[in-house]
């Protein structure tokens, strides 16, 4: 049995490999553009580009140029100017549908109704929006595994994840929708979803037409990372369609009331209510996960399409 997804993105870096790993584990009807990490140009060629370097033939939908509330500011430090490491590559042949990604998610939803399911690894706008316009697409989609929040320790601010940072008041309207949500919070992937100095020479060694794209469209993201948390690459939206996949990388979860902060200086922050304050629930949260079994599909992936 096939499963239907689409993936939400702010197509930069991790964002292309987790469009690869995506088509290979699912059946991929889509790929819905929104604003987050880089220029919004760049987003739409970053992932008609990954289209069409591995060949996926699936359409690419554009969504949201703006967060709700139209304040951000991209991160073009992390993944480079371009989005993709700075990688010169030649401009897309193939272009975006005519179709709004709201649009899509909303149509899909009806086509696949009970079997679609959301990859949501950007700021929530899109899929914000499609409950604004349609709200009955909640009980047509089957469930939400969004890349996004962290409760302790922030990449953006002291206390925000990017993505929520990004739009709150679009994961605070996701959030209380009423969909089968899963989160995989920033914490978790900085545990889960690093490439190591020595994992990272071993995928350049694959020498694949796949492993030549990732060292390419992370080689900013990894320099970022060396130089000002010390450490390797995160790879979190890989590691969010991954677990999606084979939820057995799931070591650990727990289901809690989750919210956003949206003022001032705290926005963005993921409030979980550890302790059943509220006497509800409407996320679960994977607290830890298996990076042996990440790092395995990612490698097989990287080595089969050589
Ligand atoms: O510093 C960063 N490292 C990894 N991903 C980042 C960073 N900044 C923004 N993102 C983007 O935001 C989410 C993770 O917070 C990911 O979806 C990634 O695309």
């Amino acid at each position: 049995m096939p499963r239907y997804a689409i993936i939400d993105s702010d197509t930069a870096s991790d964002d292309t490999i987790a469009i690869l790993l995506a088509s290979k584990f699912f059946k991929l009807l889509g790929i819905t553009i929104v604003a987050g990490n880089v220029k919004f140009e760049n987003e739409i060629k970053n992932a008609l580009f990954s289209v069409e370097y591995f060949n996926l033939g699936v359409p690419v939908f554009i969504g949201s140029s703006r967060p709700i509330m139209g304040k951000w500011r991209t991160v073009e430090e992390v993944h480079g100017n371009n989005g993709i490491g700075d990688w010169k590559i030649q401009e897309p042949k193939i272009s975006p549908e005519r179709e709004h990604a709201v649009d899509a998610i909303i149509r899909l939803s009806k086509e696949y109704e009970g079997e679609l399911e959301i990859l949501a690894v950007s700021p929530l706008t899109n899929l914000a929006l499609a409950y604004l316009k349609d709200p009955t697409i909640v009980k047509r989609i089957k469930k939400v595994w969004i890349m996004g929040g962290a409760f302790s320790r922030g990449n953006t601010t002291p206390i925000a994840e990017f993505n929520f940072w990004v739009d709150p008041e679009a994961a605070e309207i996701v959030l209380n929708a009423g969909f089968d949500i899963t989160i995989v919070p920033w914490e978790t992937t900085e545990d889960a979803a690093e490439i190591t100095d020595d994992e990272w020479k071993k995928i350049e060694s694959i020498n694949s037409k796949a492993s030549t794209f990732f060292i390419n469209v992370n080689r900013t993201l990894r320099e970022y990372s060396k130089k000002y948390e010390g450490r390797g690459s995160i790879h979190p939206d890989s590691l969010t369609v991954t677990i999606a996949y084979d939820n057995s990388l799931i070591l650990q979860q727990g289901e809690f009331k989750v919210d956003v902060e949206t003022c001032s200086i705290s926005r963005g922050a993921m409030l979980v209510d550890w302790y059943n304050f509220s006497k509800s629930k409407n996320a679960k949260i994977v607290l830890k996960a298996d990076k042996q079994k990440f790092i395995n599909y990612l490698f097989s992936i990287l080595e089969q399409s050589a």
